[in-house]
This record gives structure tokens, sequence and C-alpha cells, in this order.
């Protein structure tokens, strides 16, 4: 694959002002680009002039709002340049946020509390990393929350993070996944993770719920003590909620969070419900439209995609490389949990209902069979937490179990850093990885 690269002959894309060159990279394929001459951005991050930069397994595209040169190499599963974009109505969503902020700075107020919803795929991700981006160029500090458990864009799939970005994005690796993990190697990007555990928010309604107050609560600690991050707000990525249940997540968490801008991506029937749900309520509801260079993604690439989120997380990626650790830990050493069986599944059930089950109790798991190849999640909890309150314990860290030896009554776990396991109640998920 590198000696196909290595002897494709680069070609010159001129841009004009207000365009974008789109492009599609299979996973095992990488292409590059750099800016000859002019500006360019990918989702709002400005690419420095003369710099190569490498994409695999990526979907994107390179935005200029003045008219660019670049130089491509590689081969491209899909590339064309279009000039219909919405990029305009985004820039001046972000321009009204940024009174907002500049009104919280003088107030000495909260900025901006921003909630992005639509169905999946209209570009919920890309858009907050845009607004986020550009919050960064204009001097602030916001954080972004990302909700949507499906894609891991901060860090493992299945959990809910806060991060505070005050460093530029990565473009090569969207917010920067691998870093987070390495963060003592250079990394700024550091999130607060809660683990759901799941990959749909409707698999455990209940559970959802309780991690993202959980994470609302921390977002709120954090902005007391910053001012810098109160001013800027924050912007809430979400997984795809346009059904009954969805509607009832929108709503706690617009509650938990107090969101005081609602921008609905791509679809008119959610946005007229959503202004019927918030008028009086002190919610400005937004209506943005989707961008028609945003991939719609099957099964499969969303598969591949939790896989090599996962992969980076233990092994990190070309540019900042990790070697795992392996080790054996005595059964008696740690207490894994998994939350109890759900009955029905919630959206099954009728609204209210959903917490008939035992979808927030933790069971202790004494079959460890059951954890081989799963992925675990160490709790920032005391050895002495009592039981009912793991859930509500944040991420120190995710551990990977690669093989379980019941005659021993050990586990061997593959964690990124070496040393002890830092705590002893770990949170099993639904997640399972097969290392390749
Ligand atoms: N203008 C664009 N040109 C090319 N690709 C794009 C563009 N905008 C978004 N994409 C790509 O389309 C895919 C879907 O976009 P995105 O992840 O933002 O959607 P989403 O609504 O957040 O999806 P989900 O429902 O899975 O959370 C991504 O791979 C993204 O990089």
């Amino acid at each position: 694959m590198q000696e196909k690269q290595d002897t494709d002959l680069s070609r010159e894309i001129t841009l004009e002002p207000d365009h974008e060159f789109r492009f599609e990279v299979e996973f095992n394929t990488k292409v590059q680009i750099k800016l000859v001459k002019g500006t360019a951005e990918i989702f709002g991050t400005e690419l420095a002039v003369g710099i190569t930069y490498t994409f695999t397994g990526r979907k994107a595209a390179v935005y200029t709002w003045h008219g660019c040169t670049l130089d491509v190499k590689g081969t491209f599963l899909v590339e064309y340049t279009a000039n219909e974009t919405p990029m305009t109505s985004y820039l001046n969503t972000h321009l009204a946020l940024e009174q907002l902020r500049q009104k919280a700075k003088i107030e000495h107020n909260l900025g901006p509390r921003v909630l992005v919803i639509g169905p999946h795929d209209v570009g919920k991700t890309s858009l907050c990393k845009i607004l986020v981006s550009y919050s960064l160029r204009h001097g602030g500090n916001p954080v972004y929350v990302s909700l949507d458990t499906t894609e891991g864009s901060i860090t493992m799939p299945g959990t809910v993070t806060a991060t505070c970005i005050s460093n530029i994005i990565d473009v090569e690796e969207g917010f920067g996944s691998s870093a987070t993990t390495a963060a003592s190697m250079g990394s700024f990007t550091m999130p607060l993770a809660y683990y759901y555990g799941f990959e749909n928010p409707s698999e455990n309604v209940k559970l959802y719920k309780l991690v993202t107050s959980c994470l609302s609560e921390a977002v709120r600690s954090r902005m007391a003590v910053d001012e810098e991050c109160r001013n800027s707000g924050f912007i809430i990525d979400s997984a795809g909620l346009i059904d009954q249940v969805g509607y009832d997540i929108i709503q706690h968490v617009v509650e938990n969070f107090s969101v005081n801008v609602l921008i609905v991506l791509g679809h008119e029937r959610l946005y007229s419900d959503m202004s019927r749900i918030f008028s009086n309520k002190n919610v400005s509801v937004v209506k943005l439209s989707k961008s028609g260079g945003v991939v719609e993604r099957d099964r499969q690439f969303k598969t591949r995609l939790q896989r090599s989120k996962i992969h980076e997380y233990f092994y990190g990626t070309p540019k900042c490389e990790l070697s795992p650790y392996s080790m054996l830990v005595n059964y008696d050493d740690i207490k894994v949990w998994r939350v109890g069986d759900v009955i029905a599944p919630s959206s099954a059930l009728p609204l209210g209902m959903e917490g008939s089950s035992n979808e927030t109790q933790v069971v202790k798991v004494d079959n460890f069979d059951m954890c081989l190849h799963s992925i675990l999640a160490i709790l920032n909890a005391d050895q002495d937490a009592h039981e009912n309150r793991l859930l509500e314990s944040n991420v120190a860290g995710f551990v990977y179990v690669s093989d379980v030896d019941d005659e021993k009554r050990k586990v061997t776990i593959l964690s990124p850093s070496p040393g002890r396991l830092p705590k002893k109640h770990i949170l099993m998920g639904s997640f399972k990885w097969m290392e390749t």
C-alpha cells in the first residue's frame, strides 16, 4: 500500500472562494494533502501552508473562504469539488454565539449552552467541530461535550465526554482521539468521561440519563471555577435522536445542561416539534441545513470506525505510537461490574416506565469468561465505594481483556500504560474487540 502511495504523482487542485474539496479515503489507504497557496480549513481548523497532512479512513472536506491551491497525492475513494455549502450559515451561527459570549463576559455570566440535534449522518459532529474551532480562533476556550456514544469522537465508543478545547484541533485525527490516551506525550486534550457502555442511547435510557446528568454536574463545576470556559460556554454533540425516546432524552439534556440554543440540523419535523416543545422556555431553536457533502456511513463503516478508535486507544496512531502493556491480574485484585439485565429495551416500554427494570443496578461479574475480549472502564471510585454509587464515577482509563485463565484465577489485561491498575472497580459494557 505504501508503495502504491509513493508511486502516485501529486496533483494540483485549485479551489475558488467558497468552494470545498470533498474526499473519502479507505481505511487501508493513505492520502496526502498540502495547502500550497491561499487559506483553507477542515471543519473549521485552518491548514498551514506547506505542511503535508496525511489521512486514512476519513471522509472530510477542505473548505476555502478566499480560494486556495492544494497539492494532493494518493488514491481517493471519492473526490470532487463542490460550490454549494452551508458554511455561510454556519459562520453566521458562530457570530451570533460570539455575541452571546461577549455579553456573558461583560455580565460575568455563563456563555451559550448549545445542543446540536438531528437524525443520523447529517453532519452534527462536523458542525460541532466547526463551531468549537471558530470559537477557539476567536480566542475562546469552549467545552466540547459529546453525548454520541456510537462514535467515540473523543475517546472510546460508549462514553459520554466533556473536553475543554484550548488548543488547535488535529485535522488529521478529528479531535485527536489517540492523543487523549497519551496525555503525557504532549496532548492537551483531556476529556472527562463517564462510561455508558452501549452504542445506542435507547438500549438503556435510564443509564444514559444518569451518565449525562453526572457529566452535566461535572461541566457545571468546571464552569464555576474556570472563567475562560464559563464565558465560552459549551457545544453538545448528540446521537441521532428523532423518535419518542429521543425527544425524551433531548428534554432531559436541555434541562440538565441548561441549554439555551438548540440547533436542529437537516430535519423539518424535528425543528417544528422542538419549536413547539421549547416555546416559552428560554431556548432559541435554530434550523440549519445539512451540507451536501455529508456522507451516510453504513453499519460496516461504523463498526470499522469503532474498531479503529479502540485500536488507537491502545496502540496510538502513526504520529504518536503507543506500546500497550499486557499484565496478569488476579481475580481477587479487581471487582468487575456490569449493569443488571435490561428486562425489555427501554424503547419498548411506555415513557416513564423505563425505570421499572434494573437498568441502573450494577451486578458483580463472577464468571470472568464473560469479560473475555471486553473493553472495561476503570472507574475513578474508591476501593470501599458503595456499589450503588459506582455508575456515578468517571472513568480513569480503559483496559482490554485478552485472556482468562479460570484455573489460575487470572486475567490477562492490555493497558495503554505500564504499572498497576490505578483503581479496583471496573465496569463492563457491551463493547467487545478482537486484537488484530
Ligand atoms: N462537507 C463535507 N464533505 C465531506 N464529508 C463530510 C462533510 N461534512 C461531513 N462529512 C463527513 O460525513 C460523515 C458524517 O458526518 P458527521 O459525523 O458530522 O455526522 P453526524 O450527524 O454527527 O453522524 P452521527 O449520526 O453518526 O453522529 C463524517 O465522516 C464526516 O466527516
